[in-house]
């Protein structure tokens, strides 16, 4: 039986939310709509209220006003672990506690992160090791297989990043939420995460925010501008860079200037 996809509600979906922080709007009646299957990126000059919306899909805050849905219902009052129960999974930073753990064994620890109410973080090696195939198949995905061993504090920076990614899909996301994932990365690890973010959205939905227009050119089939905490354009990469108010608000950076984005992101 074939499916109408134009039929079926946004995988993920906000109205009206807002957040107002002691009467200071950060984020102001955003409607956003994330499409099944697509690479979404969630853009904007500085302080235009990226993080704060990601922090409200995530569950890290709670909005002022608004609704979440994710498909077709509302997941508003829901728990960042209900959420990742239902497939929405936000990409976690590697803590100062896990940087002494070795990668393979941060996929592990991943791998039965708590989902429900009962998580045992002291288990036995003998209860862990059945976890040790599918973790280093999850290293392999991300490219990391030689890293296995290897403590993650003494993992280059743009490894580490990827070591996120395979935590993350360590609860095998429907939809992925990603947080600037080539934040302070040189040109190579730029493309190595693109490449990688490019396989693993294969079968599912990403959401990211990210500052690289480049990186937004090559991945994103969908681009909400965000400005003052509300959306200004959206569309893909081509149509909201020559909007002229994106112009405008992006002025001096990449897409403000005179020269073709387009030219720029290939460069
Ligand atoms: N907890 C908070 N309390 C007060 N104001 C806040 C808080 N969090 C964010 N803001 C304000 O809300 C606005 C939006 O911030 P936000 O961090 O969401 O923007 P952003 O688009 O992610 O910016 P950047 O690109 O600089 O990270 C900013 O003016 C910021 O100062």
């Amino acid at each position: 039986m074939s499916v109408d996809a134009s039929a079926s509600p946004p995988v993920l979906e906000t109205r009206n939310l807002t957040k107002t922080f002691r009467g200071f709007t950060a984020v102001d009646g955003v409607d956003l709509q994330v499409q099944e299957g697509h690479i979404h990126a969630l853009i904007g000059p500085n302080g235009a209220g990226k993080t704060t919306v990601f922090n409200l899909l995530t569950k890290f805050l709670p909005p002022t006003r608004g609704e979440i849905l994710y498909r077709g219902k509302p997941i508003t009052p829901l728990k960042a672990n209900q959420i990742a129960r239902l497939g929405l999974v936000r990409s976690f930073q590697i803590s100062a506690v896990f940087a002494h753990m070795s990668a393979l064994e941060n996929v592990r620890v991943a791998l039965q992160r708590p989902l429900g109410t009962s998580f045992h973080f002291w288990k036995s090696e003998r209860t862990l090791s059945p976890l040790n195939a599918r973790a280093l198949e999850l290293l392999e995905e991300v490219g990391l297989a030689e890293y296995a061993d290897t403590l993650t504090v003494e993992m280059p920076y743009g490894r580490k990043r990827a070591l996120e990614l395979a935590t993350t899909l360590a609860l095998d996301p429907d939809v992925m939420l990603l947080d600037e994932p080539t934040q302070g990365m040189g040109a190579e690890d730029v493309d190595r995460i693109v490449a990688l973010i490019k396989r693993v959205a294969k079968g599912r939905t990403v959401l990211m925010v990210e500052h690289n227009l480049s990186v937004v050119s090559r991945l994103c089939d969908r681009i909400t501008v965000l400005a003052r905490g509300a959306v200004l354009a959206e569309g893909d990469y081509k149509s909201v860079s020559q909007d002229p108010r994106v112009r405008e608000a992006y002025m001096g950076s990449e897409i403000g200037d005179d020269e073709a984005p387009s030219e720029r992101a290939s460069a």
